[in-house]
């Protein structure tokens, strides 16, 4: 059995999203899609599960045409897609959602005890039976695109198109999708898997496809090429990827810009510290929910009045109004919810801190758009034409605009491609070499490595039930040091998954 995709093109207008595509993929295959921030991995895939109709080009399946005209015609056949995009009710239970493209009936009414079974069976698989009952609407995202998942797995697909749930995921989670990729594998399902997280890639995939502007530039076993090998393919010119392990600034003695003696961490109901030095990168690491959104969101003033000394002097930060006066900018984890205004045009949300605070436009959008390498027809159209990793980039372009002192980011590289990723590191280093200050959460512990190895002041603070359990500096900022504290010997978290109240 196999997946066939013979020069499969797709334009959106002017937009040429993707270009004479040409892919094999065989049973028990896991293809990892690689390509830059809107070279058309997430077009390719909804053409794949009839979400968007192809202009040209074939598909088949095991040497049958697949022409859907609709997803559902696509489930029909198993062939099922799970993106960022969720497709779910939020005002319905996590097993009613799980069950809902195919209920199961009795005397015509659904069988509700057969549901809860199939829904009870899927998310014990995925260690996730503490979400039985609950409402969609009261799930952290990340359980959200969780349940996304189970509610594909459920259908037991023949072709499983997995787009980029997993930046939206944390370590753990990641590993349980890892295992349910391989039980899928095992049954001779097909697999695309879409992400930027190379060692994803690595340790789930057999073999990648490199897509370029829109087009399939190669095929290889995942094993075959290095990072910056692929990397290189990928932008179409050599290039190498920075790793930052080995490379920090021995610790050394740093100018207090921001200290916080009483900082509410509500999901635990405890309080903690931190002092945020002139020119320090700081990065937030741990487990999911343990609290590190929670800190983030208190310094900003989310959870009411904060008492702060800022430059020497005694500052109450009452809300986020007065967070952005003081030149706090916060990056939030949630762009679809808290990042973009999906009715207003690329110029508008990135203008959105500046209208605000200084009520003027940028003055220069495009030249903006151009040095964040954001891929854009024109800056009138709507930000939800754009691909994930470009309407990111507009999310935090739109803040470093702003001149910020501190930056407090929620995992800001979400769904952003490697080479724009370092480019960003680079930009918040320069702006913590300015003598500001960047506090940022990352799921990616390599990238906190990383981006804490770029400046002279760094370091790297784990949670852990709401306490922050270490502080690492200079070389002790590595991967092994940051696991070690994230998950302390013969400490067991309560509950897998955020807590309700840590709404990450
Ligand atoms: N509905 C749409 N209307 C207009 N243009 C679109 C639409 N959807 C996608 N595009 C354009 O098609 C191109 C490919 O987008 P796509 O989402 O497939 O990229 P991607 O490789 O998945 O990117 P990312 O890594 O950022 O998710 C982009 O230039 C994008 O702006």
């Amino acid at each position: 059995m196999s997946l066939e995709i013979k020069n499969v093109s797709k334009h959106y207008g002017a937009v040429i999203a993707i270009k004479e595509a040409n892919m094999v993929v065989n049973s028990g295959e896991v293809r990892a899609i690689l390509g830059g921030n809107g070279s058309g991995k997430s077009t390719l895939a909804k053409v794949i599960s009839g979400l968007v109709g192809s202009n040209s080009g074939e598909i088949s399946f095991d040497g049958v045409p697949l022409d859907f005209s609709s997803p559902k015609d696509a489930k029909k056949h198993q062939v099922i897609m799970t993106s960022q995009e969720l497709s779910l009710f939020k005002n319905l239970t996590v097993e009613e959602n799980i069950c809902i493209c195919n209920l199961p009936t009795k005397n015509m009414m659904t069988n509700r005890k057969q549901m809860k079974e199939r829904a009870k069976d899927i998310l014990k698989r995925m260690q996730l039976e503490s979400l039985m009952g609950k409402l969609v609407s009261e799930l952290a995202p990340n359980q959200q695109y969780m349940v996304e998942l189970a509610k594909a797995i459920v259908q037991e697909p023949r072709i499983l198109i997995i787009d980029e749930i997993t930046s939206a995921l944390y370590r753990e989670d990641v590993e349980i999708v890892d295992e349910i990729v391989s039980e899928l594998k095992q049954k001779g399902c097909i697999i695309l898997f879409i992400s930027h997280r190379m060692a994803e890639l690595y340790a789930m995939c057999d073999s990648v496809t490199i897509m370029r502007n829109g087009e399939t530039v190669g095929t290889y076993p995942i094993m075959d090429k290095t990072e910056d090998e692929y990397l290189s393919l990928m932008i179409g010119s050599k290039i190498e990827s920075y790793h930052g392990e080995g490379k920090h600034q021995e610790k050394s003695k740093r100018d207090i810009f921001m200290r916080a003696n009483h900082i509410p961490i509500p999901s635990y109901h405890t309080y903690e510290m931190l002092e945020i030095g002139k020119g320090e990168i700081i990065g937030i690491a741990g487990l999911q929910g343990h609290g590190q959104t929670d800190l983030l969101q208190a310094l900003y003033g989310g959870f009411g009045k904060i008492n702060i000394e800022l430059d020497g002097k005694k500052v109450t930060v009452k809300n986020a109004k007065e967070a952005v006066s003081h030149g706090f900018a916060y990056i939030s984890g949630d762009r679809e919810r808290d990042g973009t205004f999906s009715e207003r045009n690329l110029t508008e949300n990135l203008s959105a801190v500046q209208e605000l605070v200084k009520h003027k436009k940028i003055p220069n959008a495009k030249k903006v758009l151009d040095e964040l390498h954001v891929k854009y027809d024109n800056q009138n159209e709507l930000i939800t034409s754009l691909s994930g990793g470009n309407q990111q980039k507009i999310v935090v372009g739109r803040w470093l605009t702003a001149s910020p002192r501190i930056i407090f980011a929620d995992d800001p590289t979400k769904g952003i491609d490697v080479n724009a990723r370092t480019d960003l590191h680079k930009e918040f280093a320069k702006i913590a070499n300015n003598g500001n200050a960047v506090v940022m959460i990352s799921s990616d512990d390599d990238e906190l490595v990383s981006i804490t190895s770029m400046v002279k002041t760094s370091k790297v603070i784990v949670m852990y039930e709401g306490h922050i359990s270490a502080i690492l500096e200079g070389n002790d900022i590595n991967r092994e040091n940051i696991f070690a504290a994230a998950m302390p010997i013969n400490a067991i978290p309560e509950e897998k998954g955020a807590r309700e109240d840590d709404k990450r």
